[in-house]
């Protein structure tokens, strides 16, 4: 720790997911708590996915983060969960070579730089949320010694974004919502991973590269305030349909898989329908849309099971 021209350094990528059973509403809106079980498919990394270098060093005074080359503060609630999370579970680490040495009560004192790229638009749709957080829990965890599991990491991400803490995995991931009131059964799982269903193509096709007008976590929030379908599928439609979903995962059945994940997703933009202000998820794109929703209705229609799967967000048609 004399030293003060050294820096340590560590670069992690991660994916980002697309959900086929939706989250949306939480019960703790600190602690990122949702009110249903949610099922995504993580992208495969060379496609849409964040990339984060963390670093530490001796000349640091101040916690600092640019994300796609414009710096951002980070006195967030969200950001500082995940620091605060990781420093607490930060262990020494010695690095002989480089004449590096940082005892775990250090961690406290010693400040960070994030520096993250997102390959996709930001904020648009795409869960750049999702990879994002991951990426930073999974950078800060290396850089910092953490010891924690995937699943234990999934558990912080989730503090800094729900839909997070499923990019901690590849192939299907479910995120239990869990019952404990501090959220320590609110974890991550992988169901199958990447190569268990490796003939199922994704296509993400976007609309729109701009920022949505309503973001998940406001869009949510007034969902769970205002919208009674939303109790409704909480309770009823997803418990159900979470468990079909993974069987058809499980058993790479196509058919009852498309059909699951296209009415989740007609019932999430119902949901936010629902919604007081209502949210028009797919409002100014929803010509384009509607015409690629037609086209694949037609299409499945002419085949003995269906072909083919939509799970359209706010911008995207996945
Ligand atoms: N690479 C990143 N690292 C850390 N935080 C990020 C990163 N990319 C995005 N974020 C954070 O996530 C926010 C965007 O989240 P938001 O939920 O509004 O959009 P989205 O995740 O792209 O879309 P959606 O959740 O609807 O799929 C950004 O404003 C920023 O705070
Ligand atoms: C529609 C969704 O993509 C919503 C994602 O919401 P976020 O995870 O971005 O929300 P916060 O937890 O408030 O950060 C569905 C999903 O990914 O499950």
């Amino acid at each position: 720790m004399e030293e003060k021209t050294w820096v340590r350094m560590v670069t992690a990528q991660t994916p980002t997911n697309i959900a086929v059973i939706k989250y949306w509403g939480k019960r703790d809106e600190t602690l990122i708590l949702p009110v249903n079980d949610s099922i995504s498919v993580t992208l495969d990394p060379a496609h849409l996915c964040t990339t984060t270098t963390v670093a530490v060093s001796p000349g640091f005074d101040q916690d600092r983060m640019w994300l796609n080359g414009k710096e951002i503060s980070l006195s967030g609630g969200r950001y500082q969960n995940c620091l605060r999370e990781i420093r607490a579970r930060a262990c020494d680490v010695q690095d002989e070579e480089k004449g590096i040495k940082i005892a775990k009560k250090d961690w406290e004192k010693m400040h960070v730089h994030v520096a993250s790229y997102n390959n996709f638009p930001t904020a648009a749709g795409l869960a750049s949320s999702a990879a994002g957080f991951a990426c930073l829990v999974f950078a800060l965890a290396k850089l910092m010694n953490a010891k924690e599991d995937n699943s234990e990491l999934s558990a912080i991400a989730r503090q800094g974004s729900g839909s997070a803490c499923r990019s901690l995995f590849g192939g299907f991931v479910k995120w239990n919502m869990g019952k404990a009131e501090d959220g320590s059964d609110s974890l991550a799982v992988q169901l199958v991973d990447e190569k268990h269903w490796d003939e199922l193509v994704i296509i993400i096709a976007v609309v729109s590269s701009r920022q949505k007008e309503t973001s998940s976590t406001t869009g949510m929030r007034d969902s769970v305030e205002t919208s009674l379908l939303l109790e409704h599928r909480a309770k009823e439609v997803v418990p159900k349909r979470t468990k079909q979903m993974e069987e058809a995962i499980k058993n790479r059945d196509f058919g009852s898989f498309a059909q699951l994940a296209c009415a989740d997703s007609n019932q999430f933009h119902a949901v936010c329908l629902d919604t007081c202000p209502p949210i028009f998820y797919m409002n100014d794109t929803s010509h384009r849309q509607v015409k690629i929703i037609s086209c694949v209705e037609k299409w499945n229609r002419s085949e003995e099971t269906p072909q083919v799967c939509l799970t359209p967000h706010s911008r995207s048609l996945t």
